[in-house]
């Protein structure tokens, strides 16, 4: 069911041979070319055609008008909404404390450079809704995007097939969030209708969000035309353990997010034989019972494993390199383990401290980096959602004192226009 890698008396450790999904955000570029090319081209029309051959459902409008919206909040179940509106109070606490003021720096009397953040204007928001459908990621999109500021945002999510909208629950916690323009469409073409605009949505200038592998690439190939956050694709998870990790919990963990999709990962690293031969059993046990046993099924023969590795800090290496999306560490000293890690998504940290949690209700944000991006990029924050901006303001004294320096740097760089920009008002200061 999820194949064994021994690394136990390995001296060398290589990372190539860790688990990796055949089909790369790299891979899928080709699918989503065509796609991408084809809304720029034909804009709305493409957009109809796509979303029939692709979600296989006709829709003739992607904007929700604003009634749908507010009725499927109306209709929403009162513990979906407690819920949701819990989510939304636990995040806007831990993202409000990412909030970055700006900060004016004083070099000498007449010379400041503030350090401006400012947000972006308009984003695009993606909402999965394939295999199963998202409301949670509205929440994660949306908090940071209205802490940061951002004036004018647009949700994505694919229409349902019976109904051409979006999910009821991604429509209500929109409603619920204040999000009065929400498309109905998914995949590739959502990113390009983003990228490029068409007659019913606006262009943007940064699209966040998760979603599955054609998603991820949409991204990496209209990134440039557009920002993004990072290419947060088909979930993954690592646990790394000791002996004295219940092997239920962790079989459980490694099911709860290889259940999203069958390009979704899943990795054990352990010292303990015990503990990869229970948590081995556990996992079958358990995919006997599951709702989605066919997703998680593909994902953990596809492309999971439990490592065996001599100790925890040869298994530190080797969740470094594979540098999950999340990462949980279930050992005795976890706090300490945690502190030592480079690279991971999101770290969640003893036994009591599920992905679960953080997909939901942890306050922190489940949109994070996957396919080793976590080596680069961080995960979905406040920070996402504004740009550094430096504004500089000199008088003449302060010029005329630092005008010798950008004499001597421009001449190294033989760039005299630049020094000459310099000298004609320090001189006229002099006359
Ligand atoms: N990394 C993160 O932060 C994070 C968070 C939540 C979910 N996820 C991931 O989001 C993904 C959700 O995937 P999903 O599929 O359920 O929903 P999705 O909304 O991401 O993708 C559905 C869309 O994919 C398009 N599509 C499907 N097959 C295609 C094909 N063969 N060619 C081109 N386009 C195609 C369709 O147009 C459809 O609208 C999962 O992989 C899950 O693991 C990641
Ligand atoms: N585990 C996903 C992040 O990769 C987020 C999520 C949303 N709903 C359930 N899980
Ligand atoms: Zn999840």
């Amino acid at each position: 069911m999820i194949r064994r890698i021994d690394l136990r008396g390995v001296a060398e450790f290589d990372p190539h041979v860790l688990p990796r999904a055949e089909m790369s955000v790299e891979a899928a570029l080709e699918a989503v070319r065509p796609i991408c090319e084809d809304v720029r081209i034909r804009g709305s029309v493409a957009v109809r055609e796509i979303t029939a051959r692709i979600d296989g459902v006709d829709v003739a409008a992607t904007r929700v008008p604003a009634e749908t919206l507010q009725k499927a909040l109306d209709d929403l179940d009162p513990a979906v909404r407690a819920a949701l509106t819990e989510a939304i109070r636990r995040a806007r606490i831990v993202h409000e404390a990412q909030r970055r003021t700006d900060t004016t720096v004083e070099l000498q009397a007449g010379a400041t450079v503030v350090n401006r953040w400012v947000p972006v204007q308009r984003v695009g928001l993606y909402v999965p809704g394939g295999l199963t459908a998202y409301p949670s990621s509205v929440v994660m999109n949306v908090v940071p995007a209205q802490v940061a500021g951002v004036g004018s945002f647009a949700v994505a999510s694919p229409p349902q097939k019976d109904t051409g909208l979006p999910h009821p629950v991604v429509m209500a916690a929109c409603a619920l969030l204040g999000v009065d323009e929400v498309h109905a469409v998914g995949g590739a073409q959502a990113v390009a209708v983003f990228a490029y605009g068409t007659a019913e949505c606006a262009p943007v200038d940064l699209v966040t969000g998760p979603g599955n592998i054609y998603v991820a690439a949409a991204k990496r190939l209209l990134k440039g035309i557009i920002g993004i956050d990072s290419e947060a694709g088909p979930t993954e998870i690592a646990v790394l353990a000791d002996d004295s990790a219940d092997p239920r919990h962790v079989a459980a963990d490694l099911l709860s997010q290889a259940e999203h999709d069958p390009r979704a990962a899943a990795l054990l690293v352990t010292d303990s034989l015990e503990l990869a031969d229970r948590t081995a059993e556990e996992v079958a046990v358990q995919v006997k019972q599951a709702h989605n046993r066919e997703r998680i099924e593909l994902a953990l023969q596809g492309q999971s494993a439990i490592v065996v590795v001599d100790d925890i800090e040869r298994g530190l290496e080797v969740v470094d390199a594979w540098a999950a999306e999340h990462l949980e560490v279930i050992t005795r000293n976890a706090e300490e383990i945690a502190a030592r890690v480079h690279n991971a998504g999101a770290i969640f940290v003893g036994p009591w401290s599920p992905v679960s949690l953080g997909d939901y209700l942890a306050g922190s944000n489940h949109v994070l980096p996957t396919g080793g991006t976590a080596r680069h990029s961080s995960g979905l924050s406040v920070q996402s959602f504004l740009k550094g901006m430096q504004v500089i303001t000199y008088n003449r004294a302060a010029l005329a004192e630092v005008a010798p320096h950008v004499e001597a740097l421009g001449g190294s760089e033989a760039l005299h226009a630049h020094v000459e920009a310099v000298r004609i008002r320090v001189d006229e200061e002099s006359q």
